[in-house]
């Protein structure tokens, strides 16, 4: 096991690094949305490049941002932020902003999937970058304007400039992170941790987790919807006590008997086999057989994932979940 060296605060960036330099965020998603508002917020000079007059182009009107077109946004930029999709990102970089862009423009990613498997060849007078924000995009708004952030890690793949991790730490300030801390690290890191976290816990595990209780029960013959409070509503209330106390604390607000329970049921269930799975798992990433087959599937129009939405979308377990909403919603408290 080897320890961050270091976790940068906000006391160890200065926004002042990038103040005044144009900053192109391309896509107007999940994490484009926040952090072109929020650099907007922090007094960045940010345009946002888009392919086509569609959806996102209204919405960053109507959020108060210029949206261009890619090649009319990444022309004069100085930090050229990539946040469109990772399948995206290849034909992006090599029909809009490669022919137009400054020449040695930053390149900035939030994750690494692009220039880790090589799917994208930078120019060697950029300095690469990435801050990768350890939580879905609306949190990232959403915490900032609550004046705290979303933490997140940062890694340097080119630093030409000799000023890269300065810029990065800069960006990190503008979209709120160094408010809770940024970890240094490395493409290669974290482009196989996020990938390993979403497949086989925050995604994919808890996904499966989920159903598959909710389905034990219910051809059990047990009602559906005491099965829904009991396999999906109360992870909440249990995760956020992990979030707030950790899972000394989680366990200290379960009784006794949930605590016995859960320590001895909870390895024979999440047992060895599974632990071997996720070595299996990690081993696909690895060696990118995952990437080559993610390639693949979006280049054939996505179908599994495509198929795999609309398939939770008609469950049983989202059409309980959507008859309890409002009940749901009451019962939250009012802040
Ligand atoms: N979603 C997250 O919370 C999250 C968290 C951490 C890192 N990331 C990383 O951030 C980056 C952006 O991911 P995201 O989930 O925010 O993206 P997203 O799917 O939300 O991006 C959608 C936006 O990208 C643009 N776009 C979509 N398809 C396009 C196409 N074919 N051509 C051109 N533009 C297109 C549009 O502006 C659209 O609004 C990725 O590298 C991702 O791995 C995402
Ligand atoms: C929000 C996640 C899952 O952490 C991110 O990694 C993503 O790819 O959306
Ligand atoms: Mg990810
Ligand atoms: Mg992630």
């Amino acid at each position: 096991m080897k320890s961050t060296s270091k976790i940068y605060t906000d006391k160890d960036s200065n926004l002042d690094v990038i103040k005044g330099k144009r900053i192109a965020v391309l896509g107007y998603g999940s994490q484009g949305r926040a952090w072109a508002q929020n650099l907007r917020d922090s007094g960045l000079n940010v345009v946002v490049g888009l392919e086509r007059e569609g959806k996102s182009w209204e919405l960053t009107k109507s959020d108060g941002i210029t949206p261009l077109h890619t090649k009319d946004a990444v022309k004069d930029a100085d930090i050229i932020i990539f946040l469109v999709p990772d399948m995206v990102q290849r034909t992006l970089w090599l029909e809009s902003v490669q022919p137009y862009m400054k020449k040695g423009a930053d390149l900035v990613f939030a994750h690494g999937f692009n220039i880790h498997y090589k799917l994208i060849e930078p120019p060697k007078d950029s300095d690469v970058y990435m801050i990768a924000p350890k939580g879905p995009g609306p949190t990232v708004r959403e915490y900032y304007k609550a004046g705290g952030g979303v933490p997140a890690l940062v890694a340097i793949h080119q630093d030409v400039s000799g000023t890269a991790l300065q810029k990065a730490l800069a960006i990190a300030k503008g979209i709120g992170a160094t408010r809770a801390g940024v970890i240094p690290t490395t493409f290669k890191e974290e482009t196989e941790t996020d990938l390993f976290g979403e497949q086989v816990i925050l995604v994919g595990g808890i996904m499966e987790l989920m159903k598959a209780a909710f389905e034990t029960l219910v051809e059990e013959g047990y009602q559906p919807e005491v099965a829904y409070f009991e396999t999906i509503n109360e992870l909440k209330m249990l995760v956020d006590l992990v979030y707030e106390k950790g899972i000394t604390g989680m366990l200290k607000a379960v009784s006794d008997t949930a605590k016995y329970g859960g320590m001895t049921v909870g390895k024979f269930v999440i047992n060895e086999d599974v632990r071997k799975r996720m070595k299996e798992a990690l081993q696909r990433i690895k060696s990118g057989k995952f990437a080559e087959e993610w390639v693949e599937e979006y280049g054939r129009g996505m179908p599994t994932v495509v198929n795999g939405l609309s398939q939770v979308q008609n469950s049983l377990e989202e059409k309980i979940g959507n008859q309890l909403k409002d009940l749901i919603q009451k019962g939250k408290p009012k802040s």
